[in-house]
């Protein structure tokens, strides 16, 4: 018995409250299920695992003679059959032996290979980065006097009081083609772009093509990701009227 009771060292079972007669030689855990009866003890595995490799063994070994069925993967002149339940790393049907000097295999559907000098002119292209077409521009028109001038310019537009919420025919916007009063409808919006003219990266020229119709294919092709409703947003005149007339 140990001088703390209740407590003992690893190993002595001499002080957990048993008698001298019941500490035999078995082991605490065995006597801790003993203790709990025979529900607890975990039974074993069952021999034979489910496995689909091994199914596929199995369905194989019904259609096939046994002999298709040896174990020819150790290559040492290992004959043993499987069984279903072994787990094999290759197939158990042999592939045809692989011939010592194989032909080509051709591919009929196969598109002949361009020749060289088309496959060096695509990477050429490939390589080449997209010309611009931007102009220069005169003194005093770069996108930052712009975007100033968007600030402190009142009237950008040339509304004169008008409202710029107001619907505007596509008859009107034909009759403002000149470059002193350059109209353009973009996304439904329509825009006075007079102003802008000096200031358009691409030139004065192909902003021009723009004026008195709908321009909103064209700006697509150019340059979709310019963000024109901000830089034109205080050249607005208007919205587009789909109305028919
Ligand atoms: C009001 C409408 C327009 C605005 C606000 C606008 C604005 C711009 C801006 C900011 C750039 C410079 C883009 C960049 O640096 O990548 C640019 C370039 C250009 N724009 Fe426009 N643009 C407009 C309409 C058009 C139209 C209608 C055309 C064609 C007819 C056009 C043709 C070009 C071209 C060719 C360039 C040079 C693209 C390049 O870098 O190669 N633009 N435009």
């Amino acid at each position: 018995m140990s001088q703390f009771p209740g407590f003992a060292p690893l190993g002595n079972n001499s002080d957990v409250g048993m008698s001298d007669a019941d500490d035999d030689s078995s082991s605490s855990v065995s006597r801790t299920a003993d203790h709990f009866g025979s529900s607890l003890r975990i039974s074993p595995p069952p021999l034979s695992i489910p496995n689909p490799i091994a199914n596929y063994f199995a369905v194989t070994a019904a259609y096939f003679p046994s002999s298709s069925m040896e174990d020819t993967t150790m290559g040492l002149g290992n004959t043993s059959t499987i069984s279903a339940t072994s787990l094999p790393l290759t197939p158990a049907v042999r592939p045809p032996p692989a011939d010592a000097n194989p032909a080509p295999a051709k591919d009929v559907f196969a598109a002949p290979p361009p020749p060289a000098s088309t496959a060096a002119q695509v990477e050429v292209q490939k390589a080449k980065p997209q010309a611009r077409n931007k102009v220069p521009l005169e003194k005093g028109y770069s996108q930052m006097v712009w975007l100033r001038l968007m600030q402190t310019e009142p009237d950008l537009a040339g509304l004169k009081g008008q409202s710029r919420r107001r619907l505007i025919s596509m008859d009107e916007i034909k009759k403002h083609k000149s470059p002193e009063e350059a109209w353009t409808v973009l996304r439904g919006r329509v825009y006075n772009i007079s102003p802008y003219l000096k200031f358009h990266p691409g030139g004065e020229d192909m902003l021009m093509k723009a004026a008195g119709k709908d321009s909103t294919a064209l700006f697509n092709k150019y340059h979709a990701w310019v963000n024109a409703e901000f830089l034109m947003e205080k050249c607005m005149v208007g919205l587009l009227d789909v109305q028919p007339q």
